[in-house]
């Protein structure tokens, strides 16, 4: 599916939050949203997502072409992962199907399916409060790829990890991006994620939020490593694009701490 986001423009009642973000999100094509804190990377994917309305603009979706077995194609992947702490693995996954026309054995399957893809088939009958955080984002993604969406949206899905857990989940998505070819859209403050991920790569400015550049990562996702020159280069422009505001909004929130 593509999407097309077409000049859209946000406020909260009187702060500009976003104003005329207009680019095409490909088929296959995973974007990543930077900037600095407060530029609107998080309101803009909600309004990609549908869970708000633009206060000008539009989000169209340019076609109707979605994977076979779609039921929902714009779907979340949450910081906070989300999960209903007296489900199992296995039902926090089983509660995005169960609104939806299929017998148990189709959901059975959709759900032994993305345990599989996610390394989680042991982790069936685990409670959320017996998983690490890694775990528990697995399960987060292993969620939304139960719905067979058209669209990944992923808000920040690292930031609540440690250091080395979210080495590794990066290689997986790495992995998973590079395999299925999905769809996403990345907000992140890491801008090694964004390299690593994404084939293009939105720069926000804030106060309103705008389009400072939009960054292209020609190197194929497979091919990626990391340390890998050509990544850090581009590491040090999205850097260089956004370093100022970036230390001018923390700034700000330290004076307001
Ligand atoms: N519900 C809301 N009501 C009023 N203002 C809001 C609301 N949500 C966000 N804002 C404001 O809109 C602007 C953009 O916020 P948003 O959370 O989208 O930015 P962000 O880039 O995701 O920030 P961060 O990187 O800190 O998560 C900020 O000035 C923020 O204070």
């Amino acid at each position: 599916m593509r999407l097309h986001i077409k000049n859209v423009s946000h406020s909260y009642d009187q702060v500009e939050a976003l104003r005329d973000i207009d680019f095409g999100i490909e088929p296959g094509e995973v974007v990543a949203l930077i900037g600095p804190s407060g530029c609107g990377k998080s309101t803009l994917l909600s309004i990609i997502g549908g869970l708000l309305k633009p206060t000008g603009g539009e989000v169209l979706m340019c076609d109707q072409a979605k994977p076979e077995g779609c039921l929902n194609p714009l779907t979340y992947v949450f910081q906070d992962f989300a999960l209903l702490p007296w489900r199992t693995v296995a039902g926090n996954i089983s509660l995005v199907l169960e609104d939806h026309a299929l017998s148990k054995s189709e959901r059975d399957d959709r759900i032994a399916e993305v345990l599989a893809q996610t390394n989680l088939s042991d982790f069936a009958d685990a409670y959320p409060k017996q998983l690490s955080g890694g775990m528990k984002q697995r399960v987060g993604i292993a969620r939304a790829l139960a719905v067979r969406p058209a669209v990944l949206l992923m808000d920040e899905p690292l930031s609540a990890l440690d250091a080395q857990t979210r080495i590794l989940l990066l290689d997986e998505f790495s992995d998973m991006f590079a395999r299925t070819g999905m769809t996403a859209v990345y907000v992140t403050h890491n801008l090694n994620e964004a390299v690593r991920l994404a084939h293009k790569v939105v720069a926000l400015r804030r106060r309103p939020g705008t389009i400072k550049e939009i960054h292209d990562i020609d190197v194929p996702i497979k091919d990626r490593v990391e340390g890998m020159p050509e990544l850090i280069a581009h590491e040090q422009a999205l850097w260089a694009l956004i370093r100022d505001e970036a230390i001018a909004a923390d700034k700000e929130l330290e004076h307001v701490a």
